[in-house]
């Protein structure tokens, strides 16, 4: 049976006040429930802009987004991370995902830093902590809502090869096992070859989709030559 259409997007226009030209002129894209789908494409392209329209915080465009059915306005915030972890600096990595999701009980928030990888970080005020491990309570936080849709917008940026592994790790085990819907944004095509199910790569001014690529390997068994493999494939099809 085929997967059920989770985030279905038809932007008819899309420009901002004040620039010159439309940024999307005519996009269409349907995510299935469960895939984890990457965006990637130059600076500027709109990634991030889209993924706004996703989420229901940009609603100023000619068209329609619906989110499991509903306007992306209407249907709930997704699970969101942003490309800097926005963590509230007086309080402990446990508080964190508390202040945002207050119904989250301390042993949850506990246990969901523990998915992370951060027991014994509870209490750890974000400027004690790398910049990876405050990447992983924002995806902490993100999940303690336990959304269906999760939305990440270069949570990669800023952070060494070693720690960007560790989190490819981290959000490959999301999808394998809370399987969420997740669209993730990036400029490394790399970071789309290590965990996306299917590729989009954006390109020029309207954006379009210039190409789009099912990886039909196994999160597992991505090993850095296939994943060097899917990245030259990419790289053949765009400037990316
Ligand atoms: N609020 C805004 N008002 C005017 N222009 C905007 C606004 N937000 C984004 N833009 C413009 O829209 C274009 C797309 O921006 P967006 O951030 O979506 O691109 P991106 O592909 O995510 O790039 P990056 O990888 O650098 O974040 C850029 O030219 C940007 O300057």
């Amino acid at each position: 049976m085929a997967a059920s259409i989770a985030v279905s997007i038809d932007i008819r226009a899309k420009r901002f006040d004040g620039a010159t030209g439309l940024l999307f002129d005519g996009l269409t894209l349907d995510v299935a429930e469960g895939e984890v789908l990457a965006l990637v494409g130059p600076s500027g392209v709109g990634k991030s802009t889209l993924l706004r329209m996703i989420a229901g915080l940009d609603t100023d465009f000619e068209g329609r987004i619906t989110v499991f059915g509903q306007g992306a306005d209407e249907a709930g915030p997704p699970g969101f991370v942003f490309q800097d972890p926005r963590l509230l600096p007086w309080l402990g990595a446990a508080e964190n995902i508390r202040a945002v999701s207050p119904a989250t009980t301390l042993d949850e928030a506990i246990s969901l830093l523990g998915e992370m990888g951060l027991a014994g970080y509870e209490t750890t005020l974000p400027g004690n902590l790398s910049g990876g491990m405050q990447r992983r309570v924002a995806l902490a936080r993100a999940l303690a809502v336990q959304p269906q849709l999760l939305l990440l917008d270069e949570p990669f940026v800023s952070i060494d090869r070693k720690l960007v592994r560790e989190l490819h790790e981290v959000i490959g085990r999301i999808a394998e096992q809370r399987r969420p819907t997740m669209i993730l944004v990036s400029h490394d095509p790399e970071d789309a070859a290590r965990l996306a199910d299917r590729i989009i790569q954006l390109q020029g001014r309207p954006a379009r989709i210039i190409a789009e690529t099912r990886v039909d390997i196994a999160r597992a068994d991505r090993d850095p030559s296939r994943v060097l493999g899917i990245v030259a494939e990419l790289e053949a099809r765009a400037d990316v």
